[in-house]
């Protein structure tokens, strides 16, 4: 379970893996575009993974139409504040909410560049005033190649004051991460941090690469990581956060059933690996939901939950006055 007493993060949420059913209906009919059902509980089995997919890719499809809806970039902004909205109903207090911008603006013909100006308009009106707190990942859908994300990252770095890391998300064994060796340089150039989605369709050699070639200080899922002893002690070693999303493994079927799903052995071993989302509207899931349900299932305990929850914060991309300020609020309820 969620311990209250301790500041409650997601920092692994795709924004655009996280589109209501509902606006996707309505983004649909404001924009004449065509969908597949016409109510929300015929549109469910389209956006939402019931069963698990036989693979990563197929369980990508399912969030395509989130992104085929937004139809100007005042839909972008709305998916955006909509993201908070949910965050807050989850009684978050931070998250890191991750984006990719080409992969949202193709669909429609819009700019990358105006789809990331209208996530980050969207994120800070809808935490102004609020005491929820959010920060940006930009992220490199390696899946549309390299010369793609090379405008997909001229977008991100024309806003790199609003963002904290960029991400590589997508079609891990078709684009391996060797391909984007120069992109994570221009990153590190612009003192950005580095989290790259790796060892979730490959093994252990792709989460060495994403370390050692791209600089990457945390892991998305990094599941693979049980395979070589030697990078356990690594990530363990140099303090590689490692973000965990159980019920997305069980859906992409990276992990065919949560009692073999490595969390609870990266905990005992000493890895700052915590719990979070992925794709939550996607997957049909809360954060809620990963704690009381996914985690009990995968064997932690609640002291287990709790180092999790506390190693979120650890890794979070958060000056450290920022996680005290964090702990000092949660501390009053
Ligand atoms: O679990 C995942 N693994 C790899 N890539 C993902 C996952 N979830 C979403 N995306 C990818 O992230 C971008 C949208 O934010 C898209 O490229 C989508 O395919
Ligand atoms: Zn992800």
């Amino acid at each position: 379970m969620i311990n209250r007493k301790i500041p409650l993060l997601d920092i692994h949420r795709h924004l655009d893996g996280n589109v209501r059913a509902q606006t996707i209906l309505e983004l649909g009919r404001q924009f004449n575009i065509a969908l597949p059902a016409d109510n929300v509980e015929a549109l469910i089995p389209h956006v939402q993974v019931i069963d698990p997919e036989p693979n990563l890719m197929a369980f990508l499809q399912k969030l395509d139409w989130g992104v085929t809806v937004l139809g100007d970039y005042d839909a972008c902004r709305r998916i955006a504040i909509e993201n908070i909205e949910d965050a807050q109903a989850q009684g978050l207090d931070y998250v890191e909410l991750r984006f990719s911008p080409y992969y949202m603006a193709q669909s429609q013909g819009l700019h990358p560049q105006g789809v990331v100006e209208a996530v980050v308009d969207g994120i800070r009106s809808a935490t102004k005033d609020t005491d929820i707190k959010a920060n940006l990942i930009g992220i490199l859908s390696r899946t549309y190649g390299v010369k793609t994300c090379q405008h997909e990252l001229d977008a991100l770095l024309a806003f790199k004051n609003d963002l904290v890391a960029v991400d590589l998300a997508g079609d891990e064994i078709g684009y391996p991460g060797e391909l984007f060796v120069d992109h994570f340089k221009q990153v590190r150039d612009a003192y950005l941090a580095v989290t790259v989605h790796a060892g979730e369709a490959l093994g252990a050699p792709s989460i060495w690469q994403a370390l050692n070639e791209l600089g990457a200080s945390r892991i998305g899922h990094g599941v693979k990581a049980i395979e070589d002893p030697k990078l356990m002690d690594y990530l363990r070693d140099n303090r590689i956060g490692i973000e965990s999303c159980l019920t997305s493994n069980i859906q992409t079927s990276t992990v065919n059933d949560l009692t073999k799903h490595p969390l609870k052995q990266f905990l005992d071993h000493g890895i700052l690996a915590c719990l979070n989302t992925d794709d939550p509207a996607v997957e049909g899931i809360e954060i809620e939901y990963e704690y009381a349900v996914a985690a009990p299932k995968a064997g932690l305990s609640q002291a287990d939950m709790e180092k999790a929850q506390a190693n979120a914060l650890e890794i979070a991309y958060l000056s450290d006055a920022d996680k005290n300020a964090l702990k000092a609020k949660v501390a009053q309820r």
